[in-house]
């Protein structure tokens, strides 16, 4: 199937052939990376899969996207536009996710990073969370295509696919971010789990390895409970072309 990845009033016109997991493009298109995150590199934050699984792909990461004609805009605001698409999967009946991570800046580690997400196509929620003064709170955004927000530096952060078409958002990030994955390594996964109910709803299960979770916050893209820096209404690539310094605070380690 080819997925469409531009919104109506897209400068960028690019597609999503989910045969081949690659994207398609009828004009000159930059891309700086492309990885897949395998099933051998996160088994572990699975909870209920057999041990002698068989790996398979989970997602696709496609980094540094623009047309040649951007490159230099993008180099000089020291910015990327990225893609990320999870398969429609259940792992040992949850559903597929990314690790998860929480942002630092490599050119100063104390420093951290906050994320600009779009959401292009499919049906699944961004979970995000922090620890609080009695554990940690989590915040679960049920997320649908064309919501756009920022994730602050504070909050761990990850995608769960909870449809039956792949699920893809895109993202500006610093060109200096890093991601610090080991807290969801040694925890195995997120405070919370979701798996797949016997009605085919959705059922949130506690990562022991976390309690106590002090607050679970459930909302979806237009009332989320932190503060934005700044929103947008219009695709991000194109916003970003269109008036590229606001998008500065991205760049900027805090
Ligand atoms: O880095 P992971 O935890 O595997 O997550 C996969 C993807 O989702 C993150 O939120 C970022 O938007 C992507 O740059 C990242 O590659």
């Amino acid at each position: 199937m080819l997925i469409d990845l531009s919104f109506p009033n897209s400068i960028l016109k690019v597609k999503y052939n989910d045969k081949v997991n690659k994207l398609v493009c009828d004009r000159d298109l930059i891309i700086e990376e492309e990885a897949v995150r395998m099933l051998s590199d996160m088994n572990t934050l699975f909870r209920d899969l057999n041990p002698d699984f068989e790996d398979e792909p989970l997602y696709y990461m496609i980094n540094g996207v623009c047309y040649p004609e951007h490159k230099e805009l993008f180099d000089n605001y020291r910015l990327k536009y990225e893609y990320t698409v999870l398969l429609p999967k259940l792992i040992g009946g949850e559903f597929l996710k990314a690790h998860g991570h929480i942002h630092y800046a490599k050119t100063d580690p104390d420093k951290s990073i906050m994320e600009f997400m779009e959401v292009i196509h499919g049906k699944g929620v961004f979970l995000l969370f922090l620890p609080s003064n009695k554990g940690f709170e989590v915040i679960i955004v049920n997320v649908k295509p064309g919501d756009r927000f920022i994730v602050p530096k504070e909050y761990y952060h990850l995608t769960i696919n909870t449809g039956s078409e792949p699920f893809i958002f895109s993202d500006i990030i610093s060109n200096v971010s890093g991601g610090d994955y080991s807290l969801l390594k040694e925890r195995k996964g997120a405070p919370v789990l979701m798996f797949k109910d016997s009605k085919g709803g959705i059922r949130l299960d506690w990562n022991h390895n976390y309690l106590p979770i002090e607050k679970i916050t459930i909302c979806d893209a237009d009332s989320i409970p932190w503060d934005q820096p700044f929103t947008i209404d219009g695709p991000l690539y194109e916003d970003f072309l269109s008036s590229p310094d606001k998008y500065r605070i991205l760049a900027n380690p805090y």
